[in-house]
């Protein structure tokens, strides 16, 4: 395990870990320390979990003091606007930061199992579940939310004592650097946080050293290929992939609603939105004034450009669609343009089938599929038969798609909503199917950078399955079992009658 030294100073005259209760400490790495009046080497690990999260809540005002340079370094084809980093990523990473802060010791806790229902036949044991650090964590980033997505990993993996290795996309290394940093200038020691190279070697090397936990957001295909890896040093993992997300709209949609969310999930971000909406479920009474709509919802947006490792997949499905009689409703799709410049007007899928290859497959570019359903039976068939399923809108009237989310297997489900309400830290992130396994954020991602660990103790003298068998064990034991567990009155009364004849025999 990592030695990793940090020092501690107090604010309140350097009383250190012994010092006075009102003390407030404040941590320093070793390459950034100024007065230091009380030193201790701790290991990041042996700090307590308060320490450890108020240590990583911290970062929070260091990205606001640095947010220029993100910004900055997040700047790229598909983020064009500089909104779209504040809002979603420098926002809702320093919320995730906050919430661990102050909720992290009491998620980390341990849980003290005593008496309250403790089995009769375990009296005098006393048991504790301890969330412990995992070990080494290696958490492979993406290149579309570069600061949200792997900067509340690392901080999750941090509070939780792991010790974390952060390999970043390809396009992302700078601002990477600056996330990097921030968590070692709060106090984070560098030997606890490492970059690695951004090629995609490093994270082959790393997977191959062994390592106690993978955390990868990317495709489905390099989730096949990162689990072959993981299985050779039988390293667990945490998925999250690729996504094909359906909007269900219900009778009596609010329409308006309905155009600005799409407009806004699938322009958002260049449309490189793991949840963005890539198709649109339709009843076929409401299909013609649905499209209509959003044909014209949709005709003013600028032309998006389509990251250089997606263009030809999505050209090769588009044309693939048109060919097997989906049509392009929005009249503005120019497969030259896509497969050369690499930028797309948002493109309107109409007569789209399941049948069809791009009604369930991965793509990364502002192109909505219109699917009718017969049914809502049938509407949320196509959801839950679709190998992605890592989020689902419903839009319509509350009672009626609140019904629908219900039946929907997929991670997340947005009521009227699209993308925005995932950024909440207190809320848990994850797919089934293709779009993964596992979970990130909210309490129960920082659980899962965890191991259940329990220590049960035993107090007092009575340990009767230490005691040299005896005849009448059986019928003492199965007069419990009965006892205890008999369906009716008649059948436990049976198993005491049992029990109270095997103990007088003895
Ligand atoms: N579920 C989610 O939360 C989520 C969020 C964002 C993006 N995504 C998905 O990510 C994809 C786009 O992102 P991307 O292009 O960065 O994905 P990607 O799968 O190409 O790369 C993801 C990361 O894995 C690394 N990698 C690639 N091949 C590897 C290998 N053989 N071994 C080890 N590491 C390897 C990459 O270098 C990168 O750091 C889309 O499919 C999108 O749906 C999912
Ligand atoms: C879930 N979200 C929007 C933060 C990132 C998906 O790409």
């Amino acid at each position: 395990m990592n030695l990793a030294v940090i020092e501690l100073t107090s604010r309140a005259g350097g009383a250190g870990v012994g010092g006075k209760q009102d003390a407030y400490p404040t941590w320093r790495h070793p390459s950034n320390t100024r007065a230091c009046s009380a030193t201790v080497g701790v290991m990041w690990e042996q700090l307590s979990a308060r320490k450890r999260c108020q240590i990583v809540g911290s970062v929070a005002a260091a990205l606001c003091d640095r947010s220029d340079e993100l910004i900055q370094a997040c700047a790229s084809p598909q983020r064009t606007d500089p909104v779209e980093t504040i809002t979603s990523e420098l926002l809702p990473l320093c919320a995730a930061l906050r919430f661990l802060a102050k909720r992290g010791p009491k998620i980390l806790a341990s849980r003290r199992v005593g008496m309250w229902r403790r089995p009769a036949w375990l009296i005098g044991v006393h048991s504790v579940v301890q969330r412990v650090p995992l070990g080494k964590v290696l958490v492979l980033g993406t290149w579309n939310y570069p600061l949200l997505l792997p900067g509340v990993q690392l901080a999750q993996a941090l509070a939780a004592g792991n010790q974390v290795q952060l390999k970043p996309a390809a396009g992302t290394e700078q601002a990477s650097q600056i996330l990097v940093e921030c968590f070692h200038a709060c106090g984070v020691p560098a030997d606890q946080l490492g970059l690695l190279d951004s090629d995609t070697s490093a994270a082959v090397g790393a997977i191959a050293d062994g390592m106690d936990l993978i955390v990868l957001t990317g495709a489905a295909e390099t989730g096949r290929k990162v689990l072959h890896g993981a299985a050779d040093t039988l390293s667990a993992s945490i998925m999250e992939l690729s996504g094909c997300d359906a909007v269900i709209a219900l009778p009596d949609v609010d329409e308006r609603r309905l155009m600005d969310a799409l407009r806004f999930g699938v322009s958002f971000n260049g449309s490189a939105t793991c949840i963005a909406p890539r198709r649109l479920i339709v009843q076929r009474d409401q299909h013609d004034a649905i499209v209509d709509r959003l044909r014209e919802t949709l005709a003013d947006l600028s032309a998006i450009a389509v990251h250089p490792a997606a263009r030809h997949s999505v050209a090769d499905q588009i044309e693939l669609a048109l060919e097997a009689g989906a049509v392009d409703s929005t009249g503005r799709y120019c497969e030259t343009r896509l497969r050369d410049e690499g930028t797309m007007y948002p493109l309107l899928l109409d007569q789209v089938t399941e049948d069809h290859e791009i009604a369930s497959a991965d793509i990364f570019a502002p192109v909505l599929s219109v699917i009718s359903a017969d049914g809502i039976d049938d509407a949320i068939r196509l959801v839950n038969d679709c190998p992605y399923r890592l989020a689902a809108g419903v839009f319509g009237p509350n009672s009626a798609a609140a019904d629908v989310a219900t039946r929907l297997n997929v991670g997340t489900v947005t009521v009227n909503d699209l993308i925005a309400p995932t950024a909440d830290p207190r809320l848990p992130f994850g797919g089934r199917g293709q779009s993964g396994f596992g979970v990130t954020r909210g309490p129960e991602g920082l659980l899962a950078m965890t191991a259940a660990k329990v220590i049960s103790r035993r107090r007092g003298s009575i340990a009767p399955h230490l005691r040299p068998r005896s005849e009448s064990d059986q019928r003492i034991l199965h007069g419990v079992l009965q006892l205890m567990h008999g369906g009716g009155i008649r059948k436990r009364l049976a198993g005491l009658r049992r029990m109270v004849g095997g103990v007088k025999k003895k």
